[in-house]
């Protein structure tokens, strides 16, 4: 079990890394920045180190030395490493802020496809804290975990190279020193942290969205006296998360805290076989002093390791959250190979349809037929829960159909591009998403294009000129969130306006009165007479109250069957 979930995480982590594989060559180059600029200053201590004793035993001495190539190595190393760094930082936050938006991307492209049922089965909250909290923690495999690893991999080798030239039993234990800090703690950190990481990361999802949740019902909440109580449980998982954090926090610090150790213990350990050297007239002072440095600098690029295996912890139960989702495949694929074309005017047959939502759900739909002539208007009644909205989904393409087929001109349905079928049909909801934008943009969705002497056509047409005359900044007006600045009325109104901008054969009508008073429902009927003439309607409701003048037709849906209603 255990072996499992080791090798998921390292595939998780080849993953992040392979979505990354776009930005090769400026990782490539990030990298040779960040190890020129490491190098360059582990070497100039241990320059420095063999310069300056070098001069000293000189003085001392009385000799003389030649001191302007060793100071001209110098001056060459501080400029490498200050135009190193600049330009590691520089290259790799740019690759960093790239790959983040090409990977939001990359999520948004595999949700596109998803029906609204599956994304909603996550809620809003969640959505979009994968799409920007496990995101954004994605940049750590790069920037704190991949980097310093590789860095390590490549850099320590050498030190270890040129320090083995000097002193073999000093790079042993340089080398030694650096597996117990760099590998052994590490793993150690990592142990220790895994199950508290990834706690972390999916208790910090769920917090969102309580909060996400409790800031849309505060309403409601205020309303039966829960305002309180929601906070309090707030309050409770925030300080969970505290107490996760600090967990966190010291496992990391015990592990990055003991590497100056490692550090240190590796310096003296080098100073101790270097004076034994030194003794024997193996080595050189200078060289000894020089050895000592660049055991204690090449622990630079060990110190970021304990972090790294604690981050990707964390960053690895993020890539998993994100990859969870990135996989779901759409339950209704896209056409397969050229698509024959929609028809422009068409007619709709529902022939022994049988839907369900799961393998264990209830069917909804069992052997439903129903026939909709072009330019006819049906209506389907049913009381709640019967099926109505299952059977707009099932058309839209939005849910799969188990058994029988939906016809479209005599064309079968499944064997058209869904996309391309979904821009025939318009659909006025109970429940029309009215953008956070003005009155304008709100109906420009359903035709960016649309000349002004169209957006007046179909404000006339649902009957919308007076409430639109009233406003301050007529169609400039703002709506506000959810359409908070207008009404129930006057939202069912943008929607028809919508619909009729886009001006499509087929419209989908599901309760387009519910929920309004008996007069707004009447003065509605108008912009509804307007909207569904000459077009290919099927109409859901509960009850028709009202909306017969609509239809030509009626059909009541009975235990996911379709009834003739006289
Ligand atoms: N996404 C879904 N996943 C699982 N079950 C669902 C889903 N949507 C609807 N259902 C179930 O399918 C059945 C039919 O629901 P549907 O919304 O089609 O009924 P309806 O007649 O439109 O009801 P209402 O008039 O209240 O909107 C219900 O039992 C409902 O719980």
């Amino acid at each position: 079990m255990k072996a499992r979930h080791e090798t998921s995480s390292w595939s998780l982590f080849w993953r992040v890394i392979g979505l990354l594989w776009p930005y090769k060559r400026w990782i490539a180059l990030g990298l040779f920045c960040s190890l020129a600029a490491s190098l360059s200053g582990i070497a100039l201590l241990a320059v420095s180190g063999w310069f300056l004793s070098s001069m000293a035993l000189a003085g001392v001495a009385g000799a003389t030395m030649n001191y302007f190539t060793p100071s001209a190595i110098i001056r060459g190393l501080a400029l490498v490493r200050i135009s190193g760094r600049y330009a590691e930082r520089l290259i790799n936050h740019d690759v960093t802020l790239r790959a983040l938006a090409g990977l939001r991307l990359w999520l948004y492209d595999r949700l596109w496809p998803l029906s609204p049922g599956q994304t909603a089965m996550l809620g809003h909250s969640q959505l979009f804290s994968r799409m920007r909290a496990d995101i954004d923690r994605l940049e750590h495999v790069y920037l704190a975990v991949f980097m310093p690893a590789v860095m390590a991999l490549i850099g320590f080798p050498l030190i270890l190279w040129v320090t083995a030239g000097y002193l073999g039993a000093a790079a042993m234990a340089t080398g030694l020193m650096a597996l117990l800090a760099g590998v052994v703690l590490p793993l150690w950190a990592q142990r220790r942290s895994r199950a508290t990481g990834e706690a972390l990361v999916s208790a910090e999802a769920g917090l969102r969205q309580q909060v996400g949740d409790i800031i849309l019902g505060a309403a409601e909440l205020e309303l039966y006296g829960q305002s309180a109580a929601a906070a309090a449980r707030v309050e409770a998982l925030s300080r969970q998360q505290e107490d996760r954090k600090a967990r966190l926090d010291s496992v990391q610090s015990a592990g990055s805290g003991l590497v100056p150790w490692a550090a240190a213990t590796a310096t003296a350990w080098t100073l101790w076989l270097g004076a034994g050297a030194l003794g024997v007239g193996h080595l050189a002072g200078p060289d000894v002093a020089m050895l000592c440095l660049l055991a204690m600098g090449g622990f630079e690029l060990i110190g970021p390791l304990p972090e790294a295996m604690s981050q990707l912890v964390a960053s690895l139960a993020a890539a998993r959250r994100v990859f969870e989702l990135a996989d779901q495949s759409p339950r209704i694929p896209a056409a397969s190979g050229a698509a024959p074309g929609v028809p422009a005017r068409p007619s709709i047959r529902f022939e022994h349809v049988a839907m369900r939502y799961g393998d264990h759900s209830p069917p909804v739909l069992t052997d439903f037929d129903l026939e909709l002539p072009a330019g006819r208007r049906v209506a389907l009644l049913g009381p709640s829960g019967a099926g109505k909205s299952s059977v707009l989904q099932v058309l839209l393409r939005f849910e799969p159909i188990q058994q029988g087929r939906i016809v479209i001109d005599g064309l079968d349905l499944a064997a058209l591009d869904p996309e391309a079928w979904r821009s025939r049909v318009s659909v006025v909801e109970q429940r029309t998403h009215i953008f956070n934008a003005s009155l304008r943009d709100n109906l420009l969705i359903a035709r960016p294009g649309a000349s002004e002497a169209q957006l007046q056509a179909a404000l006339d047409g649902a009957q919308l000129q007076g409430f639109v005359a009233g406003l301050p900044e007529g169609l400039e007006t703002w709506l506000g969130e959810g359409g908070a600045l207008i009404s129930g009325g006057e939202g069912r109104r943008v929607a028809i306006a919508r619909a009729l901008l886009a001006d499509r054969p087929v419209l989908l009508l599901d309760e387009p009165t519910e929920g309004l008073d008996p007069a707004t429902a009447q003065s509605l009927l108008g912009a509804l007479e307007t909207l569904t003439r000459g077009r290919t309607v099927l109409l859901i409701s509960h009850q028709l109250a009202g909306l017969q003048q609509l239809v030509e037709a009626r059909y009541r849906l009975e235990r996911g069957r379709c009834v003739a209603l006289s």
